[in-house]
């Protein structure tokens, strides 16, 4: 069994649909489960993030899904007071060496700086020495019949982008599905590296992929996503 947390910000909840997916896309897989921590502004004293409890409880963990709202370009402002609350004395350590990683956020705007974020994300887990894990769907809504409803439909590969329109309370289905389908990932490879559980890589050409995302266009009905 891996345990793997999924430790997120998020102001008005659209990234926290993000979060929820990831965990759930964690839980699909046999042998793997999720915990589901937020990260909060009350917990942030002086500038300096600190809830010795929350990161105890991700010193325990396999694996460790970052994700945070796209703020002015980059993380959020108290994702990144949790991300240096992990110096010391987590880096001094290595402490979480050798942890899955994977990352996620969400924004208003289509492109809206969100691999910023990500960069931010992947670049910390990698000073922490965690072995980093992507998106490994080919792109959607690339093409004159591509749809919000597409799998991967923002191309995104460091991490899961999720795209909410300002006056909606969720990113789009696509964006949704796309997160779940990282959380199986990260959960399959953990097993992998920690258990030594093998799997079978699901391989698709770019005209099979875009038939199936036509397939979930047509069953969420309107493509609208
Ligand atoms: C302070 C602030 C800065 C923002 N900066 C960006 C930005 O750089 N790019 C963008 O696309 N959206 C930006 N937004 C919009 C948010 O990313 C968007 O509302 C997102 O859905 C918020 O997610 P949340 O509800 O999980 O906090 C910003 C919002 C706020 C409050």
């Amino acid at each position: 069994m891996v345990k793997l947390a999924v430790v997120f910000q998020s102001g008005k909840g659209h990234t926290k649909v993000l979060a929820d997916s990831i965990s759930k896309g964690i839980n699909s897989i046999e042998g793997a489960s999720a915990n589901l921590f937020e990260i909060r502004g009350e917990d942030i004293h002086n500038g300096r993030y600190a809830n010795e409890t929350l990161m105890s409880a991700l010193d325990s963990c396999d694996g460790i899904v970052l994700g945070c709202a796209t703020y002015m370009g980059s993380a959020s402002a108290i994702f990144k007071s949790f991300l240096e609350s992990a110096f010391q004395p987590r880096w001094f350590e290595q402490r979480w060496k050798d942890k899955v990683a994977a990352g996620f956020t969400n924004s208003a705007s289509q492109n809206g700086d969100k691999l910023t974020t990500l960069l931010q994300l992947s670049i910390f887990a990698m000073q922490m020495g965690m072995i980093w894990v992507g998106v490994s769907d080919l792109p959607g809504n690339n093409w004159s019949g591509g749809a919000r409803s597409d799998l991967n439909r923002l191309g995104t590969w460091l991490g899961a982008m999720g795209q909410s329109n300002a006056d909606e309370d969720r990113p789009s289905t696509g964006d949704i599905d796309t997160a779940e389908r990282l959380g199986a990932r990260i959960a399959i490879i953990t097993r992998r590296i920690k258990d030594g559980v093998a799997f079978e890589t699901e391989r698709l050409s770019e005209p099979e992929f875009r038939k199936n995302n036509i397939a979930r266009r047509d069953a969420l009905s309107g493509g609208k996503g």
